[in-house]
């Protein structure tokens, strides 16, 4: 994970102090890009130890449309509780918008299945994408999102995605979403007969909290280790069947877990 600590390093030297909407303050730069090759191995950070189950059940819960932190809750997650309303709810985040995105005549557009066909039938196509950037709702959402359009291409029977992330928070946030669509993206490739080609990552708004500091600047000085190696259950063709114990990661060697507050 060299280009993670490179964008780490890339902050402490070229970030400015910038005021943020949490109140914490922040060491922030404006744009960047990183690119994962999933054929090398899998994108986990290795100088902390990262808790790869809240990943996977997220991503899984973005999924099937939820919007409601029961599934997260049953299953031991807890890194959305703190924008949850009293009844668990979020509002029309990610979930609601990757599933049934709202149309003016009041219908609804699931924009995975969309995309997935688009990918099997038209597999040269430029608009092979998906976006969480509902303007007409960001009022109706308890937090807009952050990763908020993901772009498909096929080239030389490979799948590769881009990601768009308007704003970054890089201690905490930023493993968990080169992880997770790292894994969508192994994901899309199997269920469209395809291989995982490159995940590449573009940030916006990359940010340092000033409560993270010392953590990030220990992470520094720790040598990475080789990547660990995800396996996906091969039998699983539709992308909405795949459940928890279909994901198995084997060769990760990570250093010990560093703990940090998350900015509200
Ligand atoms: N400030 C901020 N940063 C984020 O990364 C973030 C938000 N807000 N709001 C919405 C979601 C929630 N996300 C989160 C929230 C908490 C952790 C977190 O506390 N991670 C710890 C514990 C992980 C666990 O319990 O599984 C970590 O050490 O990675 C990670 C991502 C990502 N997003
Ligand atoms: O997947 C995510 C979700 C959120 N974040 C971070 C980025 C920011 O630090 C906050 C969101 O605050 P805004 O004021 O809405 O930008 O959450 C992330 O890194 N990854």
């Amino acid at each position: 994970m060299k280009q993670y600590l490179h964008l780490l390093e890339t902050i402490l030297e070229n970030g400015v102090e910038k005021k943020d909407r949490t109140g914490t303050g922040t060491t922030s730069m404006f744009g960047h890009q990183m690119r994962f090759d999933l054929s090398k191995g899998f994108p986990l950070v290795t100088t902390k130890k990262l808790h790869l189950k809240s990943i996977i059940h997220e991503l899984l819960w973005f999924l099937t449309g939820d919007t409601n932190i029961k599934y997260l809750q049953e299953n031991g997650v807890r890194i959305w509780n703190e924008w949850a309303d009293e009844n668990g709810d979020l509002g029309h985040i990610y979930g609601y918008q990757w599933r049934s995105w709202p149309t003016p005549d009041g219908k609804h557009i699931d924009q995975i299945s969309n995309v997935i066909d688009s990918i099997k039938n038209n597999p040269e196509s430029r608009r092979h994408i998906v976006s969480a950037w509902n303007v007409g709702e960001l009022d109706k959402m308890n937090l807009p999102p952050c990763h908020i359009l993901f772009h498909f291409y096929v080239a030389n029977g490979k799948l590769s995605c881009l990601l768009y992330q308007r704003s970054a928070d890089v201690f905490l946030g930023v493993p968990f979403n080169i992880a997770s669509y790292a894994l969508l993206t192994m994901m899309m490739a199997q269920v469209t007969d395809l291989q995982p080609g490159d995940f590449i990552h573009t940030l916006g708004d990359v940010h340092i909290y000033s409560n993270h500091m010392e953590q990030v600047k220990l992470q520094l000085t720790r040598e990475p280790y080789p990547l660990p190696t995800m396996k996906i259950n091969p039998e699983v063709k539709n992308i909405f069947d795949f459940t928890y114990n279909d994901f198995e990661l084997s060769g990760y060697q990570s250093h010990p877990h560093i703990k940090g507050k998350v900015a509200v």
